[in-house]
């Protein structure tokens, strides 16, 4: 067995304006290792924003299909190949990235293990999410995936990307954590042109088109020129919008992957659904998107192209959102009609709720 374990010397185009740090000294402990760089990763020639495209993305899938075919035993028959009838998108073409996670442990401090053995993937132009009760692990394992690791935290297994054994490249993604951190004073696009500036190279003037395209991507037209506001001022932008302002910081990097912590946190069912519909568009310009979750309404589940249920560091299941629910009612759990799927899976998964169940029991006793 062996390892990716790293600090975050990977990081993503956010969380440092420079290059990344260099790996750290190797370890003594042969359990495991730093990588060494191997063939470097290739994806697709990722054209400008704001090109005319017609293409939906195809080789690096095919990469990792033959990846899939001969190393990583997939839970579904087969990775499917992408439809020859694949809508065609006008609007701007990214590069996704075919990732695959094999077999991942993610062990934290006491060698206690957030994430016990996890493989799964994801393929440009979909939606996965990793979902499951609180603390089951599905951060630690986002983070894992996408090469970001603590200090104290060791990953053994294996990331495959585009068929490359390999961390992602720095650049080559972008992570959206869970809390927004913004600066207040800025309006939105101020805010993004700053972040464009930090991040990218070349002169002034030609992070705009890429600060437009990060503001249509994310919906953002109606915002850009509004203050970010909070604490101090008076008005502040509201939560959807903010967590919208985060994802497009990412995107300004033009990433292959985009990995979200709860994109969803602290929005109502109404805004929710609208960030999730611009996720969807996202990824159907060849993003590869995944996040984690911890329940969503039915119209979100349905927007989801595969699932990783976790529970207590476990996967549950790995494959395709329709096949989940088969899974489940073929084990005897069928998701009942006018419930949403995701609270069926954390009911049917979660211990905690036979607890609540017989607590309410206890009250009712008591209180005649
Ligand atoms: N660096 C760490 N050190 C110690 N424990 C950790 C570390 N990272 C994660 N854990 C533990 O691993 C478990 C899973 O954490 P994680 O944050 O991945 O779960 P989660 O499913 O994202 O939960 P939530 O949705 O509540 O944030 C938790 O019990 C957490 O305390």
């Amino acid at each position: 067995m062996e390892a990716a374990a790293s600090s975050d010397q990977y990081r993503s185009s956010s969380s440092s304006a420079g290059s990344p740090s260099a790996p750290a000294a190797a370890s003594t402990n042969r359990r495991y290792y730093f990588p060494r760089p191997g063939r470097p990763v290739s994806f697709e020639d990722s054209p400008d924003w704001g090109d005319d495209i017609t293409a939906a993305p195809s080789s690096s899938s095919i990469h990792l299909a033959s990846l899939a075919s001969s190393a990583y035993p997939s839970p579904s028959p087969s990775i499917p190949e992408p439809s020859a009838s694949a809508p065609a998108f006008r609007e701007r073409k990214v590069a996704g990235a075919a990732l695959v996670w094999k077999e991942l442990i993610v062990s934290v401090r006491d060698r206690r293990r957030a994430v016990k053995g996890s493989s799964g993937y994801a393929l440009p132009g979909t939606l996965t999410v990793v979902m499951g009760p609180a603390r089951s692990g599905k951060s630690t394992l986002l983070r894992a995936i996408a090469g970001r690791m603590h200090g104290a935290e060791r990953v053994y297994g294996e990331v495959f990307v585009n068929g490359v054994k390999s961390p992602l490249p720095y650049g080559s993604y972008g992570y959206v954590d869970r809390d927004d951190v913004l600066i207040e004073s800025l309006t939105v696009r101020e805010m993004l042109y700053y972040s464009a500036l930090l991040q990218l190279p070349g002169v002034f003037s030609s992070k705009k088109p890429v600060v437009d395209d990060a503001i249509a991507a994310m919906s953002l037209g109606d915002y850009a020129d509004k203050l970010i506001g909070g604490h101090c001022f008076n008005k502040r932008l509201p939560t959807g919008e903010r967590r919208r302002v985060s994802i497009a910081r990412e995107l300004v990097m033009r990433p292959h992957v985009l990995f979200i912590d709860e994109p969803l946190y602290h929005l109502d069912s109404v805004s929710a659904l609208l960030l999730m519909v611009t996720l969807k568009k996202l990824a159907s310009t060849g993003c590869t998107v995944i996040f984690t979750m911890y329940q969503s309404s039915t119209e979100v589940f349905g927007l989801f192209d595969r699932i990783c249920l976790l529970s207590n560091g476990n996967t549950l299941f790995f494959g395709e959102t329709l096949a989940c629910l088969q899974h489940f009612s073929n084990a005897g759990f069928p998701c009942p009609i006018m419930q949403s799927p995701s609270d069926h899976f954390l009911r049917a998964i979660n211990t905690d709720f036979d607890r609540i169940i017989a607590m309410c029991k206890n009250l009712q006793v008591l209180t005649g």
